[in-house]
Order: structure tokens, then C-alpha cells, then sequence
């Protein structure tokens, strides 16, 4: 089977491949322009989705704007406090709101949704815009998605990662999971208060792009024990561990590229696009994809596989299919009294195989068997192909259908609880299976070879690492010096050839008694608890040059164990320090600062006295100014502290309540990098204006100083000099916007693809 070709719709499968401008397809005289599509309509009649009195019910829901849904991210210690705000502050507020006559609900909680931390607002956009309050908590929502409290994502998306039951200890894989709303939920059910998780999630997406989607969606909630990967999931290659042992997971999540008619309430363009044939040939992808989650779980370990599509050939057919292929080893969990306020319908046990030939009236073809299929191709009636590929047995219902239990797959359907539409079915391998199936297809899906080169020139951290460093070939017998220290010892020797078309950064683990985590230990009182053995650099020496990050053990095995190509690692663990580039640097003992995506895995292991009390006093000024010097803060224990500190970075807790015209709700920690004369906040600049937005109700961020060249002498740079021959330390980050804004213990990280996907209201 081949890949989905076309456009990628908004569910990553392919889209419609003859367009609206294909004369010969006569497209106009069979699809309206309005919200109807004749084609949809018969094909769904017939595959009895639903009762016959509810299909108007249905299609009228399907034309009605989509309400906006979003969660509170649900590992937060502070969960409960900001759904208590939206409870009490906002909701209060948003009552008896009339916009032109007519009155409008405050939001909403989603009762199946656990803990009630899921909420709906059914408002529709152009009162969000124009009423006062809807507007004031959409500032609120805005502000609160961008440090990462909140989560924007529809209802029925929700739904998979909640049947997947993850532990923390579990070993996790997201087959297809850009943009990452779900991996968001996973990596929230690993940590759920936070605390250190020795569970793996590995978010993969076979689009490149998409993969640093992910990276920065991840960056809300890090995790030590994630890693993204970029593969065809139905390639998937298998993973070693310790021991020559591979890897199984507890829980997989298969929620695939899909033909996306379930999200036709707010991608309007599948009305005019829809066609059967975008379901038929996805089909045997999907198959693919589910076949290959099934060989890689552990006896007794969940899958959930899920589309967002109401098509059975993309949904009971795949599932009978993968049953089918490995007869007694899988079923179908019976998860109705899972989230019992969900309202759900049960699979189908037979459906209907629809042809839609390119001829010109694209009339639906409907074929009650395989065999006439082909029989219909011999005659010439049919052409061979459906796209080209002809339809694979599979997606008819097999004879055996009524003995699958089908029926505990589940269909979300829009108006029965005003959402947009799903399909998930929740699979359990047996617990008697056997560790390495008969029928795997690992070792013909392992090959990296089969993938296409696709991956960019190495990022500044690669050239800088291998500038700085020996040359691979000598490296591995050179003698380890200060500088360059030897890579900590890896439990067997990697003999995997590298796959040269994948260029992300190497990743190695920095020995536990570099000098540079010697110089962490001490600036930040690190207690044993610090785990200074797992802290991985992105080149192929250990050497801590601009970024440490932390995993945990499993992410340390996996990585240790495997070719970081062969696996195709875009990225691993939380970063946690961040070098900081400074005109002092010399006279600073440490030069690392703790970026705020990490500041919550530094947190836990930092001695006393440490962390930094503040105020919004404080906030506010280190808001105002870039570089305030230390003199310009008020009297007070503060400016003390700060007088008498070294350089270097401080992580600092300002406090929660009503100060200085401003209001923070939660504390919030953020690092603080301390130079001789002045302070500077080390979040970036628009994070800042965020920051200052949602705590001061405006933005007091003054604009930043030039960046100076740190090669030029300041005066040749034309830089102000702050005080007492002070110059101003530019915060030099890994790049604008690569500064997290760890607030109520969290991050955020921005991307424009992703606000795109996340505008909310
Ligand atoms: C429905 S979206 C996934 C949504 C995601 N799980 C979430 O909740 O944010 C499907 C994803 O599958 C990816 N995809 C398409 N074909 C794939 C394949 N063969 N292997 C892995 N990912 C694939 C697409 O790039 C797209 O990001």
C-alpha cells in the first residue's frame, strides 16, 4: 500500500485528490457550494451510522458552528485553582450576557470529562468579540493557553487518551501525534502531580515539520521521559534496550492520518471535497499503522486506535482486518462503563463498500462483496483503481464480523452531545501472547533505508559540537581531557551504521563529574536527589555546550542502545540548563541559567536557600526595564539579597496576591540572571509582554536594547553603558522564542503553526 497522496487535510491523511477546479470531474454540478454534499448524504444513509429519524438531527448539527472546548492542563499542581477561578471569577461574570436581542450561556463544564477540568463555550465567535465579558475571559483563556494552564482542544479529541488508562510507570507510544494535544494528555497522565515519571512516551510523526510541532506543543507540560521521533508509523522500527531485550510498550496510541469528515463542523472545505474514495484509501495505511502497534505492545498492554472520521472502512474495516490478521491475540475492550456521561453509539458489525470512479457525475458505486468488485473490474465497469490502487479485500466486513464484538468500538456523533465526530476502539493484546509474534512484521517495516531523505542540515549545536570536538573517528580514542570529556559509558557498543539522511544533533550523556555539572551542583545547591547521571547534550561527546538536557533512565537505555539516526531522535528529555552567553562570563562560576522549561525539574532538587522570594513589586520592574540595575529596586530584603549575590542565575518564586497594580492568582517561578550591577528577567520578549499583559492588564514591557555584538567592545557596538562601567548583559538565548515562561509551575513556548491551530475563540 502507498502512501495517502494529495494535500494533507487537517487530520494528516490525504485530501480529495481531484480538486474543485477539475472541470472534468463536473465537480460544481454534484457538490453545493452550501453545507451539503449529495454524495456524503447517500453514503451515510446507507451505512446506517445512526437511526434514519436522527439523520436531520445529525446533518444540522454538522452545519453549525463548532463550540470552543478547552481543558485545564490536568497535572498541574494548580489544576483545581484555575478551574476554580474559571468557576468562580468568570463564570460568574458571563451571566444573563445579551448580544442583539439574544442571551448567551456562560461556559460550560464537559461532564464526562474527569475532574470536570474540560469546558465548553457555546457562545459563537462574534459575541466572544463584542461582549465585555466574553471578551475579558477570552483575554483570560489567551493568556492562560500561552503559559501552558490551558489546553484548546475539541471535545471528541479529548476522548482516545482518556480509554489509553496510562500510569506513570507506563512505557508509551503516540504513533501519529503532531500537533500533540494528545501527547499533551499522555505526558499529563505520566506526571501526574509533577513528580518525576519513570515512564516513556515516545510522540512520533512520520511529517518533519510537524515533529518540531511537537517539540514546542511538548514544551508546556516537558517531560524527562519523552522523546520525539520522525517515522512512517507503519515503519516503525523496533527498539533495543539493555541486555539485547526490545522494547514493548504499555499503552499505544494509534490515532491516525484519516479522511477527517468528523471535523466537517469547522473545516468547512471537506463540504465541497468529501468523496467515498477518501476513506477507501486511507484504509490500508491505517491498516499498516494499527498492524504495527499491535506487534510492538506488551502481552496484556492497551492500544486505542482512533480516527476522526465517521467512515467504517477507515474504522470497523481497519479493526477487523488487524483482528483478523492475528486471530485470539487481540479484543476489543468493553469500555462502557468507562466515562459513563459520554454519550457514544456503538461500532457497526457490517457496512457498505462504496466506489466512486473519476467519471463525471462521481455517482457512488456500491459493491456488496469483494468478488463483485473484481468482477465488475473484469467486465470493464470498474475501473481497477481507486485512486489508482484498487480496493483491498479488507475493507469489506469479513465473515466473521459478528464474532468480533464491534460493537464495543464506539462512534462519537455531533449532536449528541453538540461536539464534532470521532471513532475510537480500545484493543487489548492477551496476556498469554507471546513476546515476539509469528506473524510481526518488524523485520520488514525496520529499515530506515525504505525512508526518503528529508531531514535539514544540522542545527548550530551539531557544527558547534563538532568544531569544538575531535573528529568522530579520533574521538572515540582519544583520552578524555577537562574539556572534552569521554561520553559516559554506554552498555554495549553501538555497531548500528548511522543513517546519514537524518540530520538532527547526536545525543550523548555528559559524565555525572564534568566540571561544568560540578559548577550546577554548587550554584544550586543540588541535593543527591539531582539525577546528574542522566544529563544528555545534543552532540556526540558529552560536552555541555549550550544546552543540558535532563531524561530519565528509560530515555537514557533507549538512547544508549540505539543509533539516535536509526530511530530518528528530533528530540529528547526537558531542557533544563542553558548556557548563558555574557560579557562577564569570565568572572561568572556558573554560566548555565535554568531556562523556564526546566525550572520545575531543577526545582525539586535545589538546596535551601535557593529559590528567591519575590514580589509583583519585583515583577514589575524587571518587567518595565530590561536590564534594571539592582540600585533601582525598592528598599527592601530583595534589593539586599540581590546586592550581595554572586552573578549568575537565580530561580525566583514571585509571590501570588494583588500588588504594584498588578494580580497574580498562583505563584509563579522564572529564572532571573543576576550581573554585576543589574538583573534581567530570562524569559523572551514576548513572553514578557504576555506576562505583563496578564498579571498588570497591560503590556509595560519597554522595547529591548540593541542586541550587542559580545565581539565588539560596547562603545564599537554603540551599547549604553548601565552603571559604573557596567554594560548591559544581552540575554542570549538559544534563539527568540525559545524561552519558556514557566508560570503556576509551567511553560509555554511559541509557534506560529501552533497558534494557529490554538487561536482560541
Ligand atoms: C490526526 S493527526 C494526529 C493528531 C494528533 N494525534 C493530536 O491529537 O494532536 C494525524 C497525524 O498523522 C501524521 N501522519 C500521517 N501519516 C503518517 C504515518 N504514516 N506515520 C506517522 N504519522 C503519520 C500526520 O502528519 C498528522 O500529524
Amino acid at each position: 500500500m502507498g502512501k495517502p497522496r494529495g494535500k494533507k487535510n487537517a487530520r494528516g491523511g490525504a485530501s480529495q485528490p481531484r480538486s474543485r477546479d477539475d472541470k472534468s470531474n463536473d465537480w460544481n454540478a454534484f457538490v453545493g457550494t452550501d453545507k451539503s454534499n449529495a454524495g456524503f448524504e447517500e453514503y451515510y444513509k446507507a451505512q446506517n451510522i445512526m437511526p434514519e429519524g436522527e439523520w436531520e438531527a445529525f446533518l444540522e448539527s454538522l452545519r453549525k458552528e463548532l463550540p470552543v472546548t478547552f481543558r485545564v492542563t490536568g497535572s498541574r499542581a494548580h489544576a483545581e485553582t484555575i478551574n476554580d477561578i474559571i468557576k468562580n471569577t468568570y463564570v460568574p461574570n458571563m451571566q444573563n450576557v445579551e448580544f442583539e436581542g439574544k442571551k448567551y450561556d456562560p461556559p460550560s463544564q464537559l461532564s464526562w470529562y474527569p475532574g470536570s477540568l474540560a469546558w465548553q463555550v457555546d457562545a459563537p465567535k462574534r459575541v466572544v468579540r463584542k461582549t465585555e465579558p466574553f471578551k475579558n475571559f477570552q483575554r483570560f483563556l489567551v493568556g492562560e493557553t500561552e503559559v501552558g494552564n490551558l489546553s484548546r482542544q475539541e471535545a471528541v479529541s479529548m476522548i482516545p487518551p482518556l480509554f489509553l488508562d496510562v500510569e506513570p510507570h507506563h512505557l508509551c507510544l503516540d504513533m501519529c501525534a503532531a500537533p500533540g494535544s494528545k501527547t499533551a494528555q499522555i505526558i499529563e497522565a505520566l506526571n501526574p502531580h509533577h513528580t518525576a515519571s519513570t515512564g516513556l512516551l515516545i510522540a512520533n510523526d512520520s511529517d518533519y515539520k510537524r515533529t518540531h510541532m511537537l517539540v514546542h506543543q511538548t514544551g508546556r507540560m516537558p517531560s524527562r521521559g519523552l522523546i520525539v521521533t520522525n517515522f512512517d508509523a507503519s515503519l516503525f522500527p523496533s527498539i533495543k534496550l539493555n541486555g539485547g531485550k526490545q522494547l514493548q510498550f504499555d499503552r499505544i496510541l494509534a490515532d491516525v492520518p484519516c479522511s477527517g469528515d468528523g471535523t466537517l463542523r469547522k473545516n468547512l472545505e471537506i463540504w465541497g471535497k468529501w468523496g467515498a474514495a477518501d476513506g477507501n484509501s486511507l484504509h490500508s495505511l491505517q491498516l499498516r499503522i494499527l498492524e504495527r502497534a499491535m506487534n510492538m505492545l506488551k502481552p496484556g498492554g492497551r492500544l486505542v486506535y482512533s480516527t476522526c472520521s465517521f467512515n467504517p472502512s477507515e474504522d470497523e474495516a481497519v479493526i477487523s482486518a488487524a483482528l483478523n490478521a492475528k486471530p485470539g491475540r487481540f479484543h476489543i475492550v468493553d469500555v462502557s462503563s468507562e466515562l459513563p456521561e459520554l454519550k457514544r453509539r456503538p461500532g457497526l458489525s457490517t457496512w457498505k463498500v462504496g466506489s466512486q470512479p473519476a467519471v463525471k457525475d462521481r455517482q457512488l458505486v456500491w459493491y456488496e462483496t469483494f468478488e463483485q468488485y473484481k468482477e465488475a473490474i473484469k467486465n470493464g465497469e470498474e475501473k481497477a483503481n481507486d485512486r489508482g490502487k484498487g480496493l483491498p479485500k479488507t475493507l469489506w466486513p469479513p465473515a466473521n464480523a459478528g464474532e468480533l464484538n464491534l460493537e464495543r468500538c464506539m462512534r462519537l456523533l455531533p449532536h449528541d452531545q453538540n461536539t464534532g465526530g470521532f471513532f475510537v476502539c480500545v484493543l487489548e493484546k492477551s496476556a498469554g501472547t507471546s513476546a515476539n509474534d509469528p506473524t510481526s512484521i518488524e523485520e520488514a517495516t525496520t529499515s530506515t533505508l525504505k525512508r526518503p531523505a528529508s531531514s535539514p542540515p544540522p542545527s548550530s549545536e551539531t557544527k558547534r559540537a563538532r568544531e569544538a570536538s575531535p573528529a568522530p573517528e579520533t574521538s572515540a580514542t582519544a583520552t578524555p581531557t577537562e574539556t572534552t570529556p569521554a561520553p559516559t559509558a554506554k552498555p554495549e557498543d553501538k555497531k548500528e551504521k548511522r543513517d546519514l539522511t537524518f540530520r538532527e544533533d547526536p545525543l550523548s550523556y555528559v559524565s555525572p563529574d564534568h566540571e561544568e555539572v560540578k559548577s550546577l551542583i554548587e550554584r544550586f545547591k543540588l541535593k543527591d536527589t539531582f539525577p546528574r547521571d542522566n544529563l544528555m547534550v545534543r552532540n556526540d561527546y558529552g560536552d555541555p555546550l549550550r544546552t543540558i538536557y535532563m531524561t530519565n533512565p528509560i530515555v537514557k537505555e533507549i538512547i544508549q542502545n540505539n543509533d539516535y539516526t536509526r530511530l530518528r531522535i528530533v528530540s529528547a528529555g526537558v531542557k533544563c540548563f542553558a548556557r548563558q552567553d555574557s560579557s562577564q562570563r569570565t568572572e561568572i562560576r556558573c554560566k548555565w541559567r535554568t531556562p523556564a522549561d526546566g525550572i520545575l525539574e531543577v526545582l525539586p532538587h535545589c538546596g535551601e536557600g535557593v529559590v528567591l522570594s519575590a514580589t509583583l513589586n519585583e515583577l514589575r520592574t524587571l518587567l518595565e526595564d530590561h536590564y534594571p540595575p539592582v540600585e533601582s529596586f525598592k528598599e527592601g530584603q530583595w534589593k539586599t539579597i540581590m546586592t550581595e549575590r554572586d552573578m549568575g542565575c537565580e530561580i525566583v518564586k514571585f509571590e501570588a496576591g494583588s500588588l504594584a497594580g498588578g494580580e497574580l492568582p498562583l505563584p509563579m517561578y522564572l529564572p532571573v540572571w543576576k550581573a554585576k550591577m543589574s538583573l534581567s528577567l530570562m524569559i523572551d520578549k514576548r513572553e514578557k509582554s504576555i506576562l505583563s499583559l496578564r498579571t498588570f492588564g497591560e503590556d509595560i514591557c519597554k522595547p529591548p536594547p540593541p542586541q550587542r555584538d559580545l565581539n565588539k567592545k560596547p562603545e564599537e557596538a554603540g551599547e549604553e553603558i548601565k552603571a559604573e562601567g557596567e554594560t548591559a548583559e544581552v540575554p542570549v538565548t538559544e534563539g527568540e522564542g525559545e524561552a519558556g515562561l514557566a508560570l503556576v509551575g509551567e511553560v509555554a513556548k511559541g509557534d506560529a503553526e501552533i497558534k494557529q491551530e490554538q487561536v482560541l475563540l
